[in-house]
């Protein structure tokens, strides 16, 4: 038998220690989180801390800015380092020199901006003298030499600590109803020369102090139409880099006031309503996405993006990787059907090498991510950097031709074998059955439609689980390198303000992934026409687009929606010509 033992008992935790138990915390893990009150606060004081640059003569008592810079020296610093030093400035001859230096800044700078940045720069941008303190951050390193945790592979960790005291000097100000406005009008030699601050030490911010005489909702920038904050998807990646969405894009939204606009005036149009059927539709959806009707002539981007497929050594296509090259170089001379309706619609027509095998040709703008997706059936086609890189590739190329001044974009491919990957992301897509998305492409015989339909449903089999993991997951496991940069030029268009008008089957299967990451981007399609390809027809619907035209083409490459392209301008010439009835 054991003996009875004594139970031991925990002495009290001394204070200044942690004297929460692990039972406890085990118990109840949020358990050292704040009321809800005092939660909103912190977020409140986040979200309407703003930059002041008027302010109020009244004086800033030495209570009050004692908390500011106890709540400023609390900040976090690497090593505990504590490298911020605060000068507070009431003297108001010195703040008269540093006005000066912010002034002389200001000159200087408008000499070299457009016109658009001189009207900001005529906004009101410091108010050094007005407010009646002023605090300048500096960051002192101390000797570069004394080892400090932490600053040892990034030397500049002093000066993120000290930005944090700034933050916190800022956030702690709000709540005092105080205003702080950060002035970076001035080159460091002169702020040091007037306040004699070594030759070591950064000053990294003057900060005028005083009561607000704005109470501004919005920041000043974003007020004065400079920019605004993205939406916080924009900027947050998941699992590695690339996956935000691009942190330039302009924000995105159909335009339902221009669309229904354009319904009624169609309405009072000198013709029986809906009569012009589904050219009805393209104008209101054309100017749902630009804010106006299509112009009656217009000039397409016709972006080509190439690739090629590791599968069609398994007998996907007629053809092998080798004439992917040559269809790309041949375009690229003006050579193919697309290039020919380009050149003769007078569109601009980029050919991009994604994922050619083969080098990229002349001509061709060279993009090349890989050289060639891997075989689905030996593992992922592509791995997700490469899937990224590719949509990244794509984005770049549609940006590149909006900002020529395009009134949309022309989304084509060129890839041996991408009928076939086209079926594999359609079924992973859809759920739809192999047997209906797969097509003769090219033009196998009935051994190769077999041998395509066979493939398709091993890789669906064998990527099961990528393809539940999301769009982006099953585009990178199934492949097309030229699928995937069409995917991210869609997205990209759709962030430009540009209608796409999609080809071929391949391109709308990538239209396709685009929409299931971002659903918005259907709004901005418009389907050119209907292949031959059978599944064609299946994603066009899943999309929700009518074709334009049905004339079992099976060329790819965009000449299906360059051929669309004079109908979509008559549509918007119908519609700006026309006459409408009196009432
Ligand atoms: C000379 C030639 C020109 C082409 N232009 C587009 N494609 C089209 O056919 C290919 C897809 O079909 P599959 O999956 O059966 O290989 C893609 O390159 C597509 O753009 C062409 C194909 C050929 C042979
Ligand atoms: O759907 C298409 O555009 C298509 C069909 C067959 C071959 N190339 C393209």
């Amino acid at each position: 038998m054991t003996p009875d033992r004594e139970q031991f008992v925990r002495p009290p935790t001394p204070p200044g220690f942690d004297a929460s138990r692990a039972a406890e915390r085990a118990e109840d893990p949020r358990g050292w989180r704040y009321d809800d009150a005092a939660r909103e606060a912190v977020h409140r004081v986040i979200a309407e801390r703003r930059d002041i640059r008027r302010f109020r003569p009244d004086e800033v008592p030495d209570d009050v800015l004692g908390r500011l810079l106890e709540a400023a020296h609390r900040a976090p610093s690497v090593g505990l380092m504590q490298p911020w030093r605060f000068i507070v400035i009431r003297d108001v001859a010195t703040r008269s020199q540093v006005r000066t230096l912010a002034q002389r800044e200001r000159l200087r700078q408008a000499d070299r901006f457009d016109d658009r940045a001189r009207h900001f720069l005529d906004q009101k941008i410091e108010g050094v003298v007005e407010a009646p303190v002023g605090v300048v951050v500096c960051c002192d390193p101390g000797d570069p030499d004394t080892e400090i945790l932490g600053r040892g592979t990034i030397p500049e960790t002093d000066i993120y600590s000290a930005a944090c005291a700034i933050e916190n000097f800022w956030l702690a100000a709000r709540a005092e109803g105080l205003g702080v406005g950060w002035v970076s009008f001035y080159r460091p030699p002169d702020l040091r020369s007037v306040l004699g601050i070594p030759e070591r030490v950064i000053p990294m911010a003057y900060l005028c102090v005083g009561w607000p005489d704005e109470r501004p909702v919005r920041p000043g920038l974003e007020a004065a139409g400079w920019s605004s904050r993205v939406p916080v998807e924009r900027v947050v990646m998941r699992e590695h880099w690339g996956e935000a969405e691009r942190a330039d894009d302009v924000s995105a939204s159909p335009d339902r006031a221009a669309a229904i606009a354009v319904r009624d005036r169609g309405d009072t149009q000198v013709r029986p309503a809906g009569s012009l059927g589904a050219l009805e539709g393209v104008v209101e959806r054309w100017a749902g996405v630009t804010g106006a009707p299509p112009p009656a002539r217009m000039r397409a981007g016709v972006l080509l993006c190439a690739g090629d497929h590791g599968h069609t050594a398994r007998g996907t296509s007629l053809y092998g990787a080798r004439v992917s090259a040559d269809i790309a170089a041949a375009a690229a001379r003006g050579e193919t059907a697309a290039a020919v309706l380009a050149a003769d619609g007078g569109h601009d027509l980029v050919v991009a090498d994604v994922g050619l095998r083969e080098p990229t040709p002349g001509g061709v703008a060279a993009r090349k991510v890989a050289a060639g997706t891997r075989d689905v059936l030996d593992g992922p086609a592509m791995t997700a950097g490469e899937c990224s890189a590719a949509m990244a590739a794509g984005a770049d190329l549609a940006d590149a031709l909006a900002h020529t001044g395009i009134d949309c974009l022309v989304a084509g491919e060129i890839g041996i074998g991408n009928t076939t990957t086209a079926a594999m992301l359609a079924a992973a897509l859809t759920g739809a059955a192999p047997a209906q998305l797969v097509g003769r492409g090219v033009g196998v015989d009935a051994a190769g439609l077999e041998r395509k339909r066979a493939l398709v449903a091993d890789a669906l089999a064998l990527h099961a689980e990528a393809i539940a993991a999301g769009p982006l997951s099953l585009l990178a496991a199934l492949g097309g390198l030229e699928l995937a940069a069409l995917a991210g030029a869609v997205g990209a268009a759709w962030h430009r303000a540009l209608p796409v008008v999609l080809d071929g089957y391949a391109a709308t299967v990538a239209a396709l992934v685009a929409v299931r990451v971002d659903p918005t981007v259907a709004e901005g399609l418009i389907a050119g026409h209907r292949s031959a390809e059978p599944g064609h027809g299946l994603v066009l619907t899943e999309l929700g687009l009518e074709p334009l035209l049905d004339l079992r083409l099976r060329v790819g490459e965009g000449s299906g929606a360059l051929l669309s392209l004079p109908l979509i301008a008559q549509a918007g010439a119908l519609h700006a010509g026309m006459g409408t009835f009196a009432r």
